[in-house]
């Protein structure tokens, strides 16, 4: 449905994307997961041809995207990082003036706005204005507005960003019951929970490149890690960390700020050995757990620094 080739897109020196390849299907929830300033935004506006760029091309089911491929464009919701709506005009008023921009006749427009409040949970909050809503309400308001027209392919920038947890939820929700309905979703996040929870595919994108792409296992299925032990309030010396380091499956043990952070291929047992060892060595301990991979280890891996803000 969606396709980016080579794309190259500089601010001055700056290079925001670097050869950037992407490929979207129909009917999946695609997620662009990098930290702040990545290129997750550029990669939008290249593709909804509101910034121009200096290399490559995108397509949109089969035909170029361009700034006046209006059908093209008619077909796309988009819900940006930053909430866009009128602050003079109520909230049903926001959603029916975006909703106009793509259906003219206005018996059907109604409809289309009534069930988008729906949609959301604002039909209470309908004669209301932007700055009576909280930052949640705020936020599904803003998605309503891009989502009324029914499109087929919506593109959602950080749509959770200063959300509380329950709006947050709601939007999730709300996402994937759109694309059980049909709409194929472009969604940008630096929060890997989240992309995780919903997209059925993700890249990850760093320094506008594209580092990785593939379902979450295939992601975790490329690192070496698959299984982290953490040992917090330990005091260990450079030996007994060089001894941990050489336990079998163990491929890296990290101590920092009395915290052991043990590294392990996926065996059985890698928590087991290590705590094996403590005890021999009579060492004492507090807090211990065991993570399986995360798309933070994927990250961590490939660029040897961490997605978490
Ligand atoms: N208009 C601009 N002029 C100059 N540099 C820019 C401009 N917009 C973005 N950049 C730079 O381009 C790079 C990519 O930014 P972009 O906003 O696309 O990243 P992002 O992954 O969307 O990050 P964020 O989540 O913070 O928006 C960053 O280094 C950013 O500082």
């Amino acid at each position: 449905m969606v396709k980016i080739e080579n794309l190259v897109k500089r601010y001055g020196n700056l290079v925001a994307l670097d050869h950037l390849n992407l490929e979207v299907q129909q009917g999946e929830i695609f997620g662009l997961l990098g930290p702040n300033g990545s290129g997750k935004t550029t990669a939008i506006n290249c593709l909804l041809a509101l910034l121009k760029f200096d290399k490559g091309s995108i397509y949109i089911e089969g035909r170029e995207m361009t700034p006046d491929a209006y059908d093209l464009k008619q077909k796309i919701g988009v819900v940006m990082q930053d909430v866009a709506v009128f602050e003079q005009m109520t909230v049903q008023e926001n959603v029916d003036y975006f909703c106009g921009l793509y259906v003219a006749d206005r018996t059907r427009r109604k409809e289309l706005v009534e069930e988008a409040l729906r949609f959301v949970e604002l039909e209470n909050f309908k004669k209301m204005k932007p700055k009576q809503l909280s930052g949640g309400l705020l936020r599904r308001l803003n998605i309503a507005c891009g989502i009324a027209h029914k499109p087929k392919l919506l593109i959602m920038d950080e749509p959770t960003v200063a959300v509380d947890p329950q709006s947050r939820n709601k939007i999730l929700e709300g996402i994937i019951e759109l694309n059980r309905q049909g709409t194929t979703v472009i969604y940008t996040s630096h929060y890997m929970e989240e992309v995780e929870q919903i997209c059925d595919r993700i890249m990850i994108i760093d320094r506008g490149r594209a580092l990785a792409t593939g379902t979450t296992e295939e992601l975790k299925s490329m690192i070496k890690t698959g299984e982290t032990v953490t040992i917090d309030s330990i005091a260990l010396t450079e030996e007994q960390i060089e001894a941990i380091n050489c336990l079998p499956h163990v491929f890296q043990a990290d101590y920092a700020d009395s915290r052991l952070i043990v590294r392990c291929e996926g065996a059985k047992h890698n928590l087991v050995r290590v705590l094996d060892y403590l005890q021999k060595e009579e060492i004492g301990f507090g807090r211990v757990f065991s993570e399986l991979p995360t798309l933070n280890d994927v990250f961590l891996e490939i660029t040897g620094k961490e997605l978490r803000d």
